[in-house]
């Protein structure tokens, strides 16, 4: 997600002693509706096996039915035997968190609060802030093509870029096989849209969650679904939450080692016509260990729209998204605060009535 410009948007009013409640650190903004549970629910997660989509036509079948029912019905899977090696993830996790654990002056030198910047850092970890909500820090770049901008990725760790360059171009091309998948699956064939795909924009956002003494009071991020068309993530440990459609409770998505997390994103929720569910996502905290997520964000071109397929369009089934692009995103996002809930997918909708 990109975000990083307010940390003060919810207010309490009265206080929790006020209205007879538990005493609550009066730093801490985040109303109760929004705070997390510290013995959250356990998502059951579909865990694809990608090596079965090479073993014959029926078992490529049986997984892309398995695809389609993680799309319909939660917008989020995890999948195993994707063909990165373990160093490959160790080591992009281990550079992370080698330049978060570097001094400010040092990651300050990518500080930034314009959106449209390719390379950032922000934090809402700031010294002397009295109010928290969220407790992150963040740097993001984009990665392709990985020629184009990897002269401005941090160079301290000093082999931040080798390690994070071979990861991203690594969970590129997963992304054009899901890609494939994902619209073989909506019945759209393979081809649909992944050479615009292989083409398109990949932004790298990593994200570093040191341990918040209060976990239960605070967020790292706030619930939201990402503009892209897939987002796969690599995880250090749990802490990433989803929306379950069913009974619209959050639950906590297990760690499962070597894994790496799908999330459908709503420029493939507006591919599909709303058929695929853009998952709704939240990061909490914990007391006792920092938390590293690799969010590797997919989608078209800077400028180029993305809209629904015109074969899952028809009278029965009208168009029910206006199209758009990453940059549209980010002219949303300059304007707007997720933190207070503004959701892009949101304004993408076409009023059923009209
Ligand atoms: O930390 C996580 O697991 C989620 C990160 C995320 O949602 C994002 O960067 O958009
Ligand atoms: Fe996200």
């Amino acid at each position: 997600m990109d975000d990083e410009k307010s940390s003060t948007s919810f207010s309490m009013g009265k206080s929790a002693q006020e209205r007879g409640l538990p005493y609550v650190p009066e730093c801490y903004v985040i109303p109760t509706s929004h705070r997390p549970s510290l013995t959250p629910d356990v998502a059951t997660v579909p865990t694809i096996d990608f090596g079965r989509l090479k073993q014959g036509p029926d078992e490529r079948e049986l997984v892309i039915e398995e695809i389609r029912t993680a799309c319909r019905q939660l917008g989020f899977f995890q999948i195993v035997n994707h063909g990165i090696s373990q160093t490959v993830l160790d080591e992009a996790l281990l550079s992370a968190s080698e330049f978060f654990n570097l001094p400010g002056s040092e990651k300050a030198k990518f500080m930034s609060n314009d959106v449209h910047n390719p390379v950032r850092y922000g934090t809402s970890l700031k010294d002397g802030l009295d109010t928290i909500q969220f407790w992150r820090a963040f740097l993001k770049h984009y990665a392709h093509p990985l020629a184009d901008w990897i002269k401005y990725w941090p160079n301290n760790p000093s082999n931040y870029r080798e390690t994070m360059g071979k990861y991203s171009s690594e969970v590129k091309k997963l992304n054009t096989e899901i890609t494939e998948v994902i619209t073989e699956s909506l019945g759209i064939g393979p081809n649909y849209i992944s050479k615009k795909m292989e083409d398109g924009m990949q932004v790298i956002t990593v994200n570093c969650y040191p341990p918040c003494p209060n976990p239960e009071f605070a967020l790292g991020l706030p619930p939201h679904s990402d503009y892209s068309c897939l987002t796969i993530v690599l995880q250090s440990c749990p802490g990433l939450e989803i929306m379950h459609t069913g009974d619209s409770k959050w639950k906590q998505v297990p760690q499962l080692h070597g894994a790496l997390q799908v999330h459908v994103g709503d420029h493939f929720e507006v591919l599909s016509n709303g058929l695929y569910k853009s998952v709704v996502h939240r990061a909490t905290l914990n007391s006792d260990k920092t938390r590293i997520s690799i969010a590797s964000l997919h989608s078209l071109r800077l400028e180029e729209k993305m809209g629904t397929a015109k074969e899952l369009v028809s009278e029965e089934n009208p168009g029910r998204y206006k199209e758009s692009s990453f940059k549209d995103f980010l002219n949303f996002l300059a304007n707007n605060d997720l933190a207070e809930g503004k959701s892009f997918i949101n304004t993408l909708k076409v009023d059923e009535k009209q």
